[in-house]
């Protein structure tokens, strides 16, 4: 089959993780063909969209994803009534801060213009109302009734199941080997070629492998992530039906952030928001002096600030982080090949927003005007891009 052109698609997606999946979703809602292509036999645990759990909420310091997550909640229980399982459970979130940092400043702020519910604490009402958590001196923290937990690879089937629903083919164990750019773009992979009027690159990590051959280096940084879980010494204490919530403590250099026990009974995710550059083909050959410096910050913040935890991870997991120099997304049309749309950069943040991300990769796709301002996720905000790309 190899060298021989199959099909003509409406659209190919390259990527089935959270991004990819749900822009092929909304393609094939709107009747598109639509052809998602995906390098390792699903499910898979190489790339970020994999695992038991995300985050969501309303709260964001930056205005631009506040104003997305209303729709995009909407979108998560329509998937949710679609496909007929729970993917979402409200636990809450607390931000935890020093009332005079300017980033919980900002936190604050977007809660009471978007009219999110929730509470104000003080360092004595925190520990009254969190007896688990010891306050560091002066810390406060504000909370988001709304945000809760995603089931993370229940979600990832769903859409696709959805996706497949309406018609569209995915295509699993194929990896994407070479795209030539044109009027109608020519896809070749592992096991064919296709031909499409347009194409998204949502390929998480590996972006920049596949943007390469099309003359674009985007500035990601490709970081391995140790994903830690905590064991409670009373089982539960810290747990979702103990009403704990999730949390993000704004630390410095980089935040920590925790979701209550309930995926593995007993042991709670407690996580540093960074890691250590790695190429995602060699994801877990560590560097030879790699001290895991993230696990040892997240034993001394454990050992002070959750004395009911034993500072010991009990299981690590891994996953990737793709993360733009603001830590914002990208996306947008390819600067000189303007049927080629890419998603990329989601700086371990995506999850929540892929509904969103995803209508939008569609729109951009279809010619649309985007339903939301595009500005702080055009590739042009990066001013060191090679001009020959350009
Ligand atoms: C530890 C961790 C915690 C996180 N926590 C949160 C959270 O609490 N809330 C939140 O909202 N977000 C969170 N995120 C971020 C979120 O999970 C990511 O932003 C999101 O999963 C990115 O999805 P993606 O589709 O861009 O990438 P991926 O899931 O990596 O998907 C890209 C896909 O493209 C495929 N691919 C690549 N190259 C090719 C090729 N040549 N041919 C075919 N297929 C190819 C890959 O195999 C992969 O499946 C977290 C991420 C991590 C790692
Ligand atoms: O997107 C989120 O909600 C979390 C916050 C903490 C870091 C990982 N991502």
């Amino acid at each position: 089959m190899a060298g021989q052109v199959c099909s003509l698609y409406d659209t190919i997606v390259v990527g089935a993780g959270i991004q990819g999946s749900f822009t092929a979703y909304h393609l094939a809602k709107r009747g598109r063909e639509t052809l998602l292509l995906e390098q390792f036999p699903l499910p898979h645990s190489r790339g970020s969209s994999h695992g038991q759990s995300r985050i969501i909420r309303h709260a964001y310091p930056q205005e631009h994803y506040s104003q997305m997550m209303a729709e995009s909640y909407r979108l998560w229980e329509q998937l949710e009534a679609e496909a007929g399982v729970s993917l979402y459970r409200q636990t809450g979130l607390l931000v935890l801060g020093a009332n005079t940092n300017p980033e919980f400043q900002c936190w604050c702020r977007t809660l009471v213009k978007h009219n999110v519910p929730g509470e104000l604490f003080t360092t004595e009402s925190l520990h009254g109302r969190f007896p688990g958590i010891r306050p560091y001196h002066g810390e406060v923290g504000v909370s988001d009734h709304t945000a809760g937990v995603l089931s993370a690879d229940r979600a990832l089937r769903a859409v696709q199941d959805g996706f497949q629903r309406c018609g569209g083919a995915l295509h699993d164990g194929e990896k994407v080997t070479d795209i030539k750019p044109g009027v109608v773009v020519t896809v070749t992979t592992s096991r064919g070629v296709y031909q499409a009027n347009s194409l998204v690159i949502t390929a998480g990590p590996w972006a920049n492998k596949l943007l390469a051959p099309l003359g674009l280096q985007l500035p990601l940084q490709t970081l391995r992530i140790n994903v830690c879980y905590w064991k409670e010494k009373v089982p539960g204490a810290y747990g979702v039906s103990a009403n704990f919530p999730c949390f993000l403590a704004l630390c410095a250099p980089h935040h920590i952030y925790g979701l209550p026990s309930n995926e593995y009974p007993g042991l709670v995710k407690i996580c540093y928001h960074s890691g250590s550059l790695a190429d995602p083909e060699e994801r877990d050959r560590l560097p030879e002096t790699s001290a895991l410096p993230d696990i040892q910050i997240l034993q001394d913040f454990i050992s002070k600030y959750l004395p009911g935890l034993v500072p010991e991870p009990a299981v690590v997991e891994h996953c990737m982080y793709t993360n733009t120099p603001d830590e914002d997304f990208v996306l947008d049309r390819h600067p000189k090949f303007r049927n080629i749309i890419i998603g990329a950069g989601f700086s371990g943040h995506g999850f929540k927003l892929a509904p969103v991300v995803g209508k939008l990769l569609c729109q951009l796709t279809a010619g649309e005007e985007p339903s939301y301002a595009m500005e702080p996720f055009r590739i042009h905000r990066f001013p060191a891009l090679p001009a020959a790309a350009l």
